[in-house]
């Protein structure tokens, strides 16, 4: 397939008066991992609602592999190959583990999950089929004793790890991840990046993350954005480096910090 896995073109979207992102470009190539990163308000998660037709842009094209993604919404994601890990995991407390990663394995089925989960109209060779891939998909992700445990009882390092077999079970061409560092203690973010790198072998991701350490360990490209511009793309080294990029996290000269550095918070100031 020719062209990036997704390009971004001049995406420009407003809320009423204020212009959240603002002519933004960059590309995600075929496997590979681009982070977005800038401080608080800068834009990420409204480029990420744009790439998922939550919001509309104003201005601008995405394309997949050259192709341009017109109106389409949420709903169309898996069929684009796309999947969303939200910052607040999204696990469906009433389902067990098992049953929330069959959620995301539902474009495999032909008959439909919920036929499929209730019993009516069942599909047996589906039901095998997207309960086979799910199980497979608990442990890659070390959380198959889980399987038949309800979210909310189990430790929040392992919700996470529930919610990102789910992202990934039909193996997405692009993933989408939200903050998946947040609340996970150092162990665990050492674990996922890790996991993240490995994702490389399937497809690509766009990371959104505050955790510079995990950036700067598993980016081949960073994307920074400041008050919904892009101010640098380039490797990790290259971001790091940019003057730019520095003023934008640190603000005037005389504020003390590495921010960038790996470990540091990575968040400054807040553009809304
Ligand atoms: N639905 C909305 N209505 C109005 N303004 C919005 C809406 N969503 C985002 N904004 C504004 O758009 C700007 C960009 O917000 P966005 O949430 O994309 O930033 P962010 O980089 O993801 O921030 P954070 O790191 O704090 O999550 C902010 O000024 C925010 O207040």
């Amino acid at each position: 397939m020719d062209g990036p896995v997704l390009s971004v073109e001049h995406l420009t979207v407003a809320f009423g008066g204020l212009t959240a992102l603002d002519r933004v470009t960059f590309d995600v190539p075929h496997r590979s991992v681009v982070g977005l990163i800038g401080p608080n308000g800068a834009g990420k998660t409204t480029v990420f609602n744009a790439v998922s037709g939550v919001v509309r842009p104003r201005e601008g094209t995405l394309r997949r592999h050259g192709r341009p993604l017109r109106r389409h919404r949420p709903h169309h994601l898996p069929r684009l190959g796309i999947s969303r890990m939200l910052q607040g995991l999204g696990l469906f407390p009433g389902m067990t583990v098992l049953e929330n990663v069959m959620v995301g394995a539902d474009p495999l089925a032909t008959g439909g999950l919920p036929g499929m989960l209730t019993g009516l109209g069942r599909a047996p060779r589906d039901e095998r089929r997207v309960r086979g891939r799910a199980e497979a998909a608990l442990h890659e992700f070390g959380v198959a004793d889980a399987a038949h445990a309800l979210p909310g009882t189990l430790p929040y390092g392992v919700q996470k790890r529930v919610a990102l077999a789910r992202a990934c079970v039909c193996f997405p061409e692009l993933l989408l991840l939200d903050e998946p560092a947040s609340g996970l203690a150092a162990d665990e973010v050492s674990e996922l990046a890790e996991r993240v790198r490995m994702m490389r072998a399937h497809g690509s991701v766009l990371l959104v993350e505050h955790h510079m350490d995990l950036v700067m360990r598993v980016c081949d490209r960073v994307v920074v954005l400041d008050f919904g511009r892009v101010i640098a793309d380039g490797t990790p080294d290259e971001v790091r480096a940019d003057p730019a990029v520095e003023r934008a996290y640190l603000g005037p000269p005389e504020d003390d910090g590495d921010l960038l550095a790996p470990g540091g918070p990575g968040e400054a100031h807040d553009g809304r």
